[in-house]
């Protein structure tokens, strides 16, 4: 196990070239947020966009539209109830689960129409439904961002045993398409093809509901903007997550989601060399 240092920010966020454009930067789909859950998918807009996403574009309840307006106009919206195959395919990133509640049919035709090309990040409620229905996962760049609790269901390895490693890359080796695993706890790690790496930061006042939206969010930009990167813009977005955190505690008794989002573009400013 590998622990992450502040050099992966250097390594991975790059200064912008003068002759780019918003597509330079990549298209972020985000899938999610039943009526009860919008703000899940608000703040994985939230993130995706702070972190620098060229386009990001929200498939979600309609009910949501006018929320996430009001929050973040540079986003565009898609009911999540319409066909999705050519907004998933026109993406280069799709993140699929935060608060989609029981949308196992957006879930399966997701997994349908995403190409082999393609990163896919599967977060919250679509992991559970994957578990809960033995779904197979589909053949793309695959990113799972499960909590404890998400990845003893996913995988069968119990909270306890997580604290082993070899039990949790035996269950990401076994499965269908091995997945990139961040595997979210006190002191993330991340199980990439062949290593685990672990952040050394972050605390308890990142316990609060939005977090991880916010952090797969943030996953989405990164691999969308850092294409070359790939899979160390996925321990970028982990490691600053928890960085901005650390720096928001220091006179904050918890670290609201939504502030972590606020503070990334003069956070990452600082890396641009
Ligand atoms: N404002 C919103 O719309 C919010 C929507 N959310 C969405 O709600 C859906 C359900 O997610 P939940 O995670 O709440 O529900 P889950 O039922 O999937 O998991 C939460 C349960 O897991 C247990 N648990 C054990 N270890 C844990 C760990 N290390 N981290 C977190 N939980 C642990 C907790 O005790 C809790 O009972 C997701 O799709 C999520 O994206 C949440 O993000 C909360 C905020
Ligand atoms: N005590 C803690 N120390 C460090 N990080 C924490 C702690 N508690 C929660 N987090 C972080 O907060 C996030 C919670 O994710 P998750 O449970 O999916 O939240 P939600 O679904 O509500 O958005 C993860 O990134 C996790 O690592
Ligand atoms: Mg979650």
């Amino acid at each position: 196990m590998k622990k992450l240092t502040e050099d992966i920010l250097y390594q991975v966020i790059k200064k912008r070239p003068e002759q780019s454009h918003k597509a330079s930067y990549g298209r972020v789909l985000i899938i999610g947020g039943t009526q009860q859950f919008g703000g899940a998918v608000i703040m994985n807009a939230l993130a995706a966009v702070n972190a620098g996403a060229g386009l990001v574009s929200v498939a979600t309840d309609p009910s949501n539209f006018t929320a996430l307006h009001a929050h973040l106009p540079e986003a565009m919206v898609i009911d999540f109830n319409d066909d999705l195959t050519d907004d998933i395919q026109h993406a280069d990133v799709v993140l699929i689960g935060s608060g989609l509640g029981n949308r196992l049919d957006i879930v399966e035709a997701t997994f349908d129409a995403i190409m082999a090309r393609q990163i896919l990040i599967v977060d919250g409620s679509a992991l559970t439904l994957v578990a809960e229905n033995k779904l197979s996962w589909p053949q793309s760049q695959l990113i799972i961002t499960p909590h404890q609790m998400e990845w003893q269901r996913l995988s069968g390895v119990t909270i306890n045993e997580q604290a082993f490693e070899a039990f949790n890359m035996l269950a990401q080796q076994r499965m269908n398409v091995q997945p990139i695993l961040v595997l979210k706890q006190h002191h993330t790690q991340i199980y990439t093809l062949n290593q685990v790496f672990e952040i050394p930061n972050g605390g308890p006042y990142q316990a609060t509901g939005g977090m991880g939206d916010t952090l797969a969010g943030m996953i989405a930009g990164f691999t969308a903007q850092f294409m070359l990167s790939f899979p160390e813009s996925i321990m970028a977005a982990v490691y600053a997550h928890s960085a901005i955190a650390d720096e928001l505690s220091k006179n904050h008794y918890v670290t609201l989601p939504t502030k972590i989002s606020a503070a990334l573009p003069e956070f990452m400013s600082r890396y641009a060399k």
